[in-house]
């Protein structure tokens, strides 16, 4: 502990102890927004299924032809994850074939959990005071808290590892143990768009506490855990990230994090529950419309339970109405994720279609479920290259993401990037200014400016204020 003390403190931050929340990463300097925190390479990682275990890249894919199990991109990455591969590989090939299926990313990132350690037990790997073992003993595991079928669960898994490792000197409780850690210690590695990529344990990362209202953001540069500033945090003040989404009510963020972490959270936002605002909140992100469409107010249930009352202009909403359009949706949304599969895009737009319209007549504008599906149709509409439709749904989603992501959310600068590059390429130079400017400001926070992602939003950003001028002075002479 006192060699992490040492490493954190010549970057400006210590470990606290709080009584409600445990350890803590405490700023003993200001920092400032966009600034690097910290940063960490995985103790462990692993990829998704089909994707390098090397860079996490899903083209040029090969299997290892020992195992069987483990893909590379080339020689460039299988090389340098040899020292490491050369074991799980031994441990892997002894399986049968119908075990080495049941070898899921999970199972994957506990073998190397250990086959890592065992490497810098034997000085095979280095061991400095940010990247060992006794990091990963230190995280919490709630072991007491989580209930029977879990336990079953991890003991289920934790016995397919020690089949794996053979050795006798892991206990199946201590594996069953990790595996508790990694669930509410262990970070999905993201690229640059915040797409899932894979799993990696970040110990120190994991030291960061959670809160609704974050000041920091954690990002992934390739495998990589990078925190950033998203504001000014003064010395002394505690750095914080979010652990779930936030674009939800109160009730929903708390269930979230109770069911994997759980703790209640008392952040700013939290601490609001059962407050007017708060309720108003929740009653827009997740609650009803008026029956009057030209009324943008709120409903709450009316205390004779015969329905809902908006509080704008006290119409009431029928309880038995409001019941069967959203049992119409569900139904609805069930036969979509199932024609989702068989992959006709035409289909699944007409389909979120008809699930925005009764969306709308349900929810309030600023519902999230009705965000979520015209995210959706935003998606299926890029894949089909319709940008011009795609451009109308990224432009609706907007105002509730300013509203849902405020400040310098990454999703908000994610999804002004999206508009601009749409904008760009239907020819609205101006309009792409505007949003890859907004973009740029956001995500120079959240990413950086010299990362790859970030260069090519740049050089976009350029090239469309480099044509506004080129017209202008067509236009001039
Ligand atoms: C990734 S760990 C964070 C570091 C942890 N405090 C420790 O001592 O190692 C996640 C756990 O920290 C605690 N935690 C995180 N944020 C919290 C918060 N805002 N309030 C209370 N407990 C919190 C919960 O026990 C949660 O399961």
């Amino acid at each position: 502990m006192e060699e992490l003390q040492g490493a954190l403190q010549a970057g400006g931050l210590t470990v606290s102890n709080f009584p409600d929340k445990g350890r803590s990463l405490v700023t003993t300097r200001d920092f400032y927004p966009g600034e690097v925190i910290i940063s960490q390479e995985p103790y462990v990682c692993v990829p998704n299924n089909s994707r390098c275990d090397g860079c996490f890249t899903d083209t040029n894919l090969k299997k290892c032809s020992a195992c069987q199990v483990v893909c590379y991109c080339g020689s460039v990455c299988q090389k340098l994850d040899w020292k490491l591969h050369r074991l799980e590989c031994q441990a892997l090939s002894k399986l049968d074939k119908e075990r080495r299926k049941s070898v899921t990313p999970t199972i994957r990132l506990m073998v190397k959990l250990y086959l890592r350690r065992k490497l810098q037990n034997e000085k095979v790997i280095s061991v400095t005071a940010t990247d060992n073992y006794n990091l990963v003993e230190a995280l919490v595991s709630h072991m007491l808290d989580i209930d029977e079928k879990q336990l079953v669960l991890y003991a289920q898994m934790a016995n397919l590892v020690n089949l794996i490792l053979q050795l006798p000197e892991i206990s199946i409780k201590e594996i069953a143990e990790n595996f508790s850690k990694f669930a509410c210690n262990a970070h999905t590695i993201c690229d640059s768009e915040l797409r899932p990529l894979g799993t990696g344990l970040y110990p120190i990362i994991s030291i960061i506490n959670h809160s609704c209202l974050p000041n920091a953001v954690l990002v992934f540069e390739g495998r990589l855990a990078v925190v950033r500033a998203m504001q000014h945090i003064p010395k002394g003040d505690e750095v914080l990230i979010s652990y779930v989404e936030t674009a939800a009510s109160s009730t929903t963020r708390q269930k979230a994090l109770k069911e994997q972490y759980f703790f209640s959270c008392t952040c700013s936002r939290c601490i609001q529950v059962g407050q007017y605002e708060d309720i108003e909140e929740s009653a827009i992100l997740e609650g009803y419309r008026c029956r009057d469409n030209g009324c943008s107010g709120f409903l709450l249930r009316d205390s004779d339970d015969k329905g809902f009352v908006c509080q704008q202009c006290g119409l009431l909403r029928d309880k038995e109405e409001i019941r069967n359009i959203a049992s119409d949706i569900k139904a609805m949304s069930d036969k979509v994720l199932k024609s989702n599969s068989s992959g006709n895009h035409q289909d699944s737009v007409f389909m979120y279609k008809n699930i925005e319209k009764l969306q709308k007549q349900l929810c309030h504008p600023f519902s999230i479920s009705l965000m979520r599906t015209q995210e959706k149709l935003l998606e299926i509409l890029m894949q089909l290259e319709d940008w011009k439709e795609a451009l109308a749904y990224c432009r609706l989603t907007l105002p509730v993401y300013q509203r849902v992501y405020p400040g310098s959310h990454p999703l908000l600068g994610l999804q002004y990037y999206t508009c601009g590059k749409l904008e760009w390429l239907l020819g609205e130079t101006d309009e792409a200014i505007k949003s890859l400017t907004k973009a740029v400001d956001i995500l120079r926070i959240t990413h950086g400016s010299n990362t790859p992602f970030m260069k090519e939003l740049l050089m976009k950003l350029q090239e469309a204020r480099a044509e506004a001028s080129y017209k202008l002075s067509s236009r001039d002479e």
